[in-house]
């Protein structure tokens, strides 16, 4: 509490008035004091002088990794760690390694999260100039076809997921595309020929790194282009972007948790991409109060509806001593909420040849599996033959989606969900208890390292269960390439 407090005193935690910038291996080894600690993870380098005192490993532990990229170490010691929430107000910048090893350097102004801004704002920051010393961006590749009622656009992305935002304006022919993946934000602007119908549909192609953006013609006929490119760039982004939106439909799931489904306030959707989560935040007393929400779908079963598409839906259960998941879980129809742009960092390349997925979750910590489970369900070549959820709750009542599960193991014969409760009733005929050896035991097999790995398992509940269960596949043999843990 007193870190997030001081991270929210206004104080400049970043050491360097807040302005993002580059920073090479030079400059980041000479800030190695513990009075002038900075490190980088995942890209990003911060400023981590204020946090050595707040470190609950310690000031010496924290020490190891300063004025290094310290990646491999946080990840060997605690991956699950959710740095990049801890540490946001002590963002110095993006680590750019010698040239050749990483991406393109940073124009100063990059840092302003373009991603989720308007058209406006993006113009107004000239987001796309670039220096003369900057080598050429990697432009993003598309592809345009066409058929009598439709027209399409083939990104070529560099990620099987990327997070794509899609914006057209009120003439329905001016068209912003961007897609951010791997630190990089990327836009093509364009000025279709004719007017389309709102909502365009998004359609990630299977095994592949492809996203077709399919429009609907307004008047069916010929194009003789698709229209002409407005502007295209290429940015490197480090910061979230908040939204306003608006919450357009609410669901009961059970006694103490709503599906809330957002929109933006214009003709603007976005993905998220899987085990991705965005944050809603809050002022309460003049404290700005977050919390993170990973997006879940409608239905796991029922097909997607292009409605469906612009909306994002998020599962939020009310805690009683929780300001904000109260607060949020009381909110009506047509009230303004503000949503950050997805952050995280889980890379579904990991799960390559793996064909049985293995997913341990307690609570809320059953959302990120829902995007899992949805992608693992695509997977067309290489396809998963197994994929098994194991559910912790403390009784019936508090289990999540319960009825949605089953009509999914009655969908799907490779999906199999158990439910383990805490403070079962004598009723119950399920399984009981808590996260031990014998109990994973009998839901996974032990890893033998001679084998080639076909199983992945993903993690995710309270801080207590995602570091007990991680400690116990550690054991059953299974190294940090065979599991992914998400932050509760
Ligand atoms: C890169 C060098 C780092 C090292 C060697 C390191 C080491 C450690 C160690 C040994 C612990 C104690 C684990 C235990 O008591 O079981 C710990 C805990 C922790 N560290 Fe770090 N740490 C590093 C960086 C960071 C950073 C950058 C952050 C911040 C965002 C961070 C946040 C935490 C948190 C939140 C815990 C408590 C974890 C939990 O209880 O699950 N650490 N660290």
């Amino acid at each position: 509490m007193d870190w997030i407090r001081l991270g929210n005193s206004g104080a400049d935690l970043t050491g360097v008035g807040g302005r993002l910038q580059d920073v090479g291996p030079e400059q980041l080894a000479q800030h190695c004091r513990r009075d002038d600690a900075w490190l980088a993870i995942r890209g990003n380098v911060y400023n981590v002088t204020p946090y050595m005192n707040f470190h609950p490993g310690g000031v010496e532990e924290l020490e190891r990794g300063i004025g290094t990229d310290a990646t491999k170490l946080f990840s060997q010691v605690h991956a699950w760690v959710n740095y990049d929430s801890i540490l946001k107000k002590c963002l110095v910048g993006r680590y750019r390694p010698r040239s050749g090893e990483g991406s393109s350097p940073t124009s100063p102004e990059v840092g302003l999260g373009v991603f989720l801004a308007t058209k406006e704002e993006k113009e107004k920051h000239n987001v796309g100039r670039n220096t003369p010393t900057q080598p050429p961006p990697r432009k993003l590749r598309y592809d345009w076809y066409e058929q009598e009622e439709r027209g399409s656009i083939v990104l070529y992305c560099q990620t099987q997921e990327p997070s794509v935002k899609v914006t057209l304006g009120e003439d329905n022919k001016d068209l912003l595309l961007l897609v951010c993946e791997k630190g990089e934000i990327q836009s093509l602007h364009i000025l279709l020929e004719n007017d389309i119908v709102w909502p365009p549909r998004l359609i990630q192609i299977p095994n592949s790194s492809k996203v077709e953006l399919q429009l609907k013609k307004s008047k069916p006929g010929h194009w003789k282009t698709f229209g002409h490119l407005l502007q295209e760039n290429n940015v490197p982004s480090t910061c979230l972007h908040y939204s306003k939106m608006k919450v357009n439909n609410i669901f009961s799931v059970n006694y103490n948790t709503k599906i809330l489904a957002l929109s933006y306030l214009d003709q603007t959707f976005s993905t998220t991409p899987v085990g991705h989560h965005v944050r809603v935040r809050n002022v309460f007393d003049g404290e700005e109060i977050e919390r993170c929400y990973t997006p879940i779908c409608k239905s796991m079963v029922e097909p997607q509806s292009e409605e469906d598409q612009t909306l994002i839906y998020l599962m939020v259960k009310k805690y009683e001593t929780g300001l904000l998941s109260s607060w949020l879980a009381s909110r009506s129809i047509d009230d303004i909420l503000e949503v950050s742009s997805p952050e995280g960092s889980f890379q579904t390349s990991c799960l390559i040849n793996r064909k049985e997925l293995y997913l341990f979750a307690a609570g809320t910590g059953f959302t990120p599996m829902v995007g899992v489970i949805n992608f693992a369900r695509k997977i067309v070549i290489g396809k998963c033959t197994k994929i098994s959820l194991t559910f912790f709750n403390r009784t019936e009542k508090d289990i999540l989606w319960k009825d949605e599960l089953e009509r999914l193991v009655q969908k799907d014969s490779r999906f199999t969900v158990s439910h383990v409760l805490s403070e079962a009733d004598e009723t119950w005929t399920g399984l009981r208890g808590r996260v031990d050896g014998e109990l994973l035991r009998s839901q996974l097999p032990s890893r033998n390292p001679q084998d080639e790995p076909k199983a992945f398992v993903f993690v995710c509940g309270p801080t207590a269960f995602t570091q007990l269960t991680g400690g116990l596949l550690t054991v059953m043999g299974y190294t940090n390439k065979d599991y992914h843990c998400f932050q509760g």
